[in-house]
Formats: structure tokens, sequence, C-alpha cells
């Protein structure tokens, strides 16, 4: 079955006003640790296994950094093995590593102290995103590092700096706390060349404090113990040295999993978060805490969170809070969503470090939940959001600057009366490519139970635009897609292959009943072969006009067509998918053009595919397949009574699309 959501990078992605939500997720390994771990396992000698590892923008750039600098990363049987070293062979490079924190400031930290000819740069937000501290730290340490563009940012040149330990190495941690953590986790390449004490030394205040825990914990776990006095001072001995453990199982992420805290907490749930739970190393995991003084209730388990509250949908109200947010930065935007729906305004404090992140983060929320109708106040390390009304909601189009916090975090705000619309939404794919698929199942258990999942049709001629519509808004919905005409096109094609032309019902509804095939993102299968290109053969689309008048095969291929119709929705495009297959569909589209614009369009689709074709042939088969789909005794090509009809011969793809959408919004589907 073909399943769309918001992988690829797909301009919007529409929220209905949703109710409910239940179920339980299984969150992605966590990007902090998945990025600490690949590091340290870099460095370790022998071989670790990587269980659970993030597959994501951010940890792929690290994983094509440490291939690049000549280790050996191999994927094997769900796991990643990497071949440490203490000195790694590549000694000269050039390292693209996009928007990746957590791949940047270690990299910077580990290559300056092993030294070599180093470039290091990132896409321009990370060219904006300060650098200077960790500089200043290194270089006191004898590290050669310059910048490139704008001082105190990247992109840098790393060289082959003396390095000199003898003194405490000072560093600032007001900005961001991956400084302290990219030096403690270089410290002992820095200990091994020199011979003697690393000493590490806070300079001022420092932030994010749970994030060095994580640091710590995961140093320990490949062998280096750091003496820490208090958060002042950090000691790591002149005989550290970085050990392989073996395997090593990465965590859930806990910055997501606060997205299905708030989600539990506003939508009723139960929802179960697999992967952080009682026994989780990262801070974030206190989001637990925060829902809980917002009124849901957590449960903990070793490995798993299930949260439930009274759901918004409901009468539920949440409690308003005044709280500072320093220890948990990035869980703390999903408050910030949450706090629409509280009984008073709620204020996040000490949340400073969101200015330099992904994106402003202050100035991005404060602008996208006014966007919404909310009334919102910021400075520069606060944030008040007061609770939005039911008559003030706007369905509003949010910007999410490519930051994928911000495009799930504001996945929370469906739950108001009105639409949202998250732009851009495939940004999620920094740390969780699938989070809005798993979002929309948990929306769509609850209408998976009882009732069944919505379906939206489109029926109408041929290339008349109903697949490149389905496929868009069933994109937009998270929702999964329907191509019935291509089971009529592939018996067509099984009929061809054994040398029928299309005559014989018998022999139609046959190969119908034993087709052999299987939907995927990108291929038609049949019989293990793609035959998606085939199908597509003018041959084969007026063979499938022919089969598809015969009443046993329309049959057999009803069952099947059915089966499609799955949690959280389903959009179903073909000729009688209103009238016949899904005759309780809530939402019924006829999509019509003019036959010369149809067949415009499906010359210019067919010499694009590098077929040949001919303008007045294409009319002619049209206009013939056009009065056999009309006229055919059963199921045939009809708007049903209920639908409504659009003519797309003078609109665009995108308009027809916000169109149907708007259909399916007014009809308050949730
Ligand atoms: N509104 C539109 N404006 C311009 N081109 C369009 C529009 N809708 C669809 N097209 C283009 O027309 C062609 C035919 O569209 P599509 O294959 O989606 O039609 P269809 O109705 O599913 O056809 P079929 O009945 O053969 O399955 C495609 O190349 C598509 O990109
Ligand atoms: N629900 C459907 C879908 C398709 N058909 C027939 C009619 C078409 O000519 C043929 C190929 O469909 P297309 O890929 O062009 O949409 O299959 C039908 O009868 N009922």
């Amino acid at each position: 079955m073909t399943t769309t959501g918001a992988d690829a990078r797909e301009p919007f992605l529409r929220l209905a006003p949703a109710a409910h939500a239940r179920g339980a997720v299984t969150l992605p390994g966590s990007k902090s640790i998945s990025n600490r771990a690949l590091l340290l396992a870099a460095l370790a000698e022998g071989t670790t296994g990587l269980e659970g590892l993030l597959d994501s923008d951010d940890t792929r750039v690290m994983r094509a950094a440490l291939r690049a600098l000549g280790l050996d990363l191999r994927q094997d049987e769900g796991r990643v093995c990497l071949e440490g070293a203490a000195d790694w062979p590549q000694k000269r490079a050039d390292l693209f590593l996009g928007n990746a924190g957590t791949a940047f400031r270690p990299l910077t930290a580990a290559l300056a102290m092993m030294g070599g000819d180093y470039r290091l740069s990132g896409v321009p937000r990370m060219h904006e995103r300060p650098i200077g501290d960790l500089v200043d730290a290194l270089r006191s340490l004898g590290c050669e590092i310059a910048y490139e563009g704008r001082e105190g940012y990247p992109p840098l040149r790393i060289g082959r700096g003396r390095l000199d330990v003898s003194r405490p190495v000072r560093v600032r941690g007001a900005v961001s706390s991956q400084f302290l953590t990219a030096l403690l986790m270089a410290a002992p390449i820095a200990a091994r060349r020199a011979g003697r004490d690393v000493v590490i030394e806070l300079d001022g205040p420092l932030i994010s404090k749970p994030y060095i825990l994580i640091t710590l914990n995961l140093v320990e776990r490949f062998g280096v113990c750091v003496r820490r006095e208090g958060w002042q001072r950090f000691i790591i001995p002149a005989e550290a040295r970085y050990r392989a453990p073996g395997r090593y199982r990465i965590e859930g992420d806990a910055s997501s999993a606060s997205y299905f805290l708030g989600l539990g907490a506003i939508a009723g749930g139960p929802v179960r978060i697999e992967g952080v739970g009682g026994d989780s190393i990262q801070g974030d995991v206190a989001f637990a805490e925060v829902v809980e003084a917002m009124g849901a209730r957590v449960e903990r388990e070793a490995d798993a969170l299930v949260v439930s509250g009274r759901a918004v949908a409901d009468g539920g109200r949440l409690r308003a809070f005044d709280r500072d947010f320093n220890l948990i930065p990035d869980a703390a935007m999903t408050a910030a969503v949450l706090a629409l729906y509280a009984d008073g305004p709620c204020r996040l404090r000490n949340i400073a470090s969101w200015r330099v992140k992904e994106t402003d983060r202050i100035a991005a929320m404060h602008a996208e939940l006014a966007r919404l109708g909310a009334r919102v106040e910021s400075d520069a390390d606060s944030l008040t959001v007061h609770p939005l009304p039911a008559g003030d909601w706007r369905a509003a189009e949010i910007r999410t600057y490519d930051d994928h916090r911000m495009a799930m975090c504001f996945s929370l705000a469906a739950f108001g009366p009105v639409p949202v619309t998250i732009l851009d939404p495939g940004c999620v794919s920094k740390t969780y490519p699938g989070y809005f698929k798993d979002f929309h199942r948990l929306l769509g258990v609850e209408r998976g139970g009882a009732a069944p999942a919505p379906v939206i049709t489109i029926d109408g001629p041929t290339a008349s635009g109903k697949g490149t519509i389905a496929q868009k808004v069933a994109q937009a919905l998270g929702w999964h897609v329907l191509d019935s005409g291509a089971l009529y096109r592939l018996t067509a094609l099984a009929v061809l292959r054994e040398g029928g032309d299309g005559a014989d019902e018998a022999q139609a509804a046959r190969l119908a009943r034993s087709l052999d095939i299987r939907f995927e993102p990108d291929a038609i299968l049949m019989g293990g072969e793609d035959v998606s290109a085939l199908i597509r053969q003018e041959e084969v689309g007026n063979l499938a006009s022919r089969v598809a008048a015969w009443p046993a095969v329309r049959e057999a291929l009803l069952a099947c067509q059915r089966a499609f119709r799955q949690a959280p929705g389903l959009v179903g495009d073909g000729r009688d998918m209103g009238t016949v297959v899904f005759p309780d569909a809530p939402l019924k589209i006829f999509l019509d053009a003019d036959v010369e614009v149809r067949a415009q369009r499906r010359y210019k689709q067919l010499k694009d595919k590098g077929f040949s074709a001919n303008l007045d042939d294409l009319l002619q088969d049209l206009r013939a397949r056009d009065a056999r789909d009309r006229g055919r005794a059963h199921a045939p090509l009809v708007a049903a009574a209920d639908a409504v009809t659009v003519d797309s011969s003078h609109q665009g793809i995108d308009d027809v699309v916000r169109q149907v959408l708007d259909l399916w919004s007014a009809r308050g589907p949730a």
C-alpha cells in the first residue's frame, strides 16, 4: 500500500482540526546521544556496534564526516559498526556539516586537538551560529583555528597547532553547553598527546546542564572517567583512553517525546511513548513534569512514558505556568504551544539560548503563535503566551524557518477549532523524518476504532488530473492514497501478457483476482517486476478501459480497493470511487477538464516521460475512452449525487489541491 507523509520536502501540510489521539509511538534514537556516540566510537580503540542510532540529516552529516576522515563505518543487521582510532587517518578534509551543532562543535574540538588541514562549513544558518567561545578555548590550548568569514562564526579552518595543556583551559558556557561538551569529549586526545592531565574550567554561568551530564555519562561508557568539581572544574586524567564498549544502545529522543507528552495532555490519550522513561539519561525527560504540572497524568516505566489528560475537545483546559526552562530549552518549545490551551497566561523564562538555535526561536515562536491569533510578549530571554479563546483562532500558515522543532511543536496547534497549515513540514528530517506519520497515526487510531477511516474520493475522466491531485491531497493530510485505475491497468497488462485482447471476461476476471502486486512509494510491482512505466502506456490504458467494463472484473477488484481504507484516512482516485467503492465517503470530488486541455496535458506527460505521442490521436483516444467509461452498463463514470464538481481546465495543480483541502476543512472532519 502506498503511504504518504511529510517525508519529502512538500511545501505544506494541512492539519484539520483534531479532537482526540491515542496509541503508542516508538521514538527515533536521540540526536544528542547518537552524534556523541558516533564521535566517541570513532575515537575509541576497538569496534563499537551502535544500536538504535538515529537516521536523520544531523546524524548523516556526522557519519559522512567520519567516513571522510578515514574511519570505517558499516551497517550490520540494524546496527552501525564503527572501528575507532585514537588518531584519524585522513589529515586533510573539507567537511560540510549542514546545520548540525552536535556534529560541528565536537568535530571542531577533536580535529583541532589532533591537528591536520581541515575546513569545516555548514548551511548559511550554521554560519550565523556563534562558535567563538569554543575557538577561544581551543586556541588557548595551542590549537590553530582560523575564521574563514566573520570573526566568531563558521566556516573554520583548522591547522596543526602546538598543544599546551600545562594550564587549565577556560571555556564559557553561557551561550551553548555544546562548547563544554566538545572540549570534554576531545580532551582525552590532548591528554594522550601531552601525557598529562587536562583541566577544564568554566568561565561564568553554564546553561543546559543536563546535556553535560549526557556527555559525562557517554564518555564514561567509553572508558574515560572525568573528575568533576561541581560545575566549575573538570579533570581528564593523563592516562584517559577511549575504549569501545562493544555494543551501545541509544535511547529514544527525549526532546521528541515532548510532542507526544503534549499530545496526550491535550488530546486525552492515553499515549504510550516508547524509548525513554524513568531510566533515561536525557534532561528533556523532565518535560513529563511540565505536563504533569499542567494537569496531565504521566506513568513512568524504565523505558516508556504513558500520558493522558482531559482532552481540550471535551472542555479540558491546561493549568497555566511561570517556569524557568534553562535546563530543557528544546522541549520548552512544546510548552509554548501548549500554552494556547491553558487557563491563563504562561511565561517561559531563561530561554535566551533559543536565540542562537536553528533559528532565533524566541522571534520565530512569537511570530507564529501570533499568526494563530494568540497574544504574545517576548524579550531577550523570555516569552509569555496568552491562552487563545475558541473564537479568536485564525486558520494560519505556520512558517517553520527550516527548524524541525518549530514544525513538530506546531502540530499541537491542530486542536483548535480551525485548520492549521505547517509550511515546509519536511524540515523535521533533521531529527525525526517520520514525525508526521506517527502524529497522524495517533490521531487516526481513534477514528479507526468503531468508525471507518475517512475517505476523500476523486473521480473524473482520464487525464483530468485525478492522480496528481489525489497524491498531493494525501501528502498534505498524511493519508494513504489509492490509484484505482492502476488496478485496471495492471489487469490489462496481465491480459496482454497472456496474449488476450480484453474480449474474454472470464480471463480478465481470473487475472484480476490473482494479481500479485505491491504498491511502493515510487514503484508498482507485479510479480516482483517494476511495471510503473509500462502500465502508463496508452495501449495499456485503452485495454484497461475495455476490461473495466466487465462486471466480473469490477467485482474481482472491489475488496482489494476497499482494503486501502485505513487510518488515518484515504484519498481514492478513479471512476467509481464515490458511487460504488466508497459510497459513504464524507467528501467526493468530481474532477473534470475540457477534453482538449486533457489531451494537451496527457501529450506533455507522455513526451516528458520519453514516450512518442500524437496529439490528434490522443484526442481521439480520450474521446473514445470517455465514451466507454461513461457509457458502460456497470459502474459508469458519473458524478455521485453528493459530489462537488471541480473544473481544472483553467486552474493550476496547487489551486486545485487547495480547493480540495479547503472543502475538506470546511466539512469539519474531526
Ligand atoms: N490542474 C492542472 N493543471 C495543469 N496540469 C495538470 C493539472 N492537473 C494535472 N495536470 C497534469 O496533467 C497530467 C495528467 O494528470 P494525471 O495523470 O494526474 O491525470 P489522471 O486523471 O489521474 O489521469 P488517468 O485517468 O490517466 O489516471 C499530468 O502530467 C499532470 O501533471
Ligand atoms: N475506479 C476506476 C478506475 C479506472 N477505471 C478504468 C477506466 C480507465 O480508462 C482505466 C484506467 O484508469 P486511469 O489510470 O486512466 O485512471 O481503468 C475504472 O473503470 N474505474
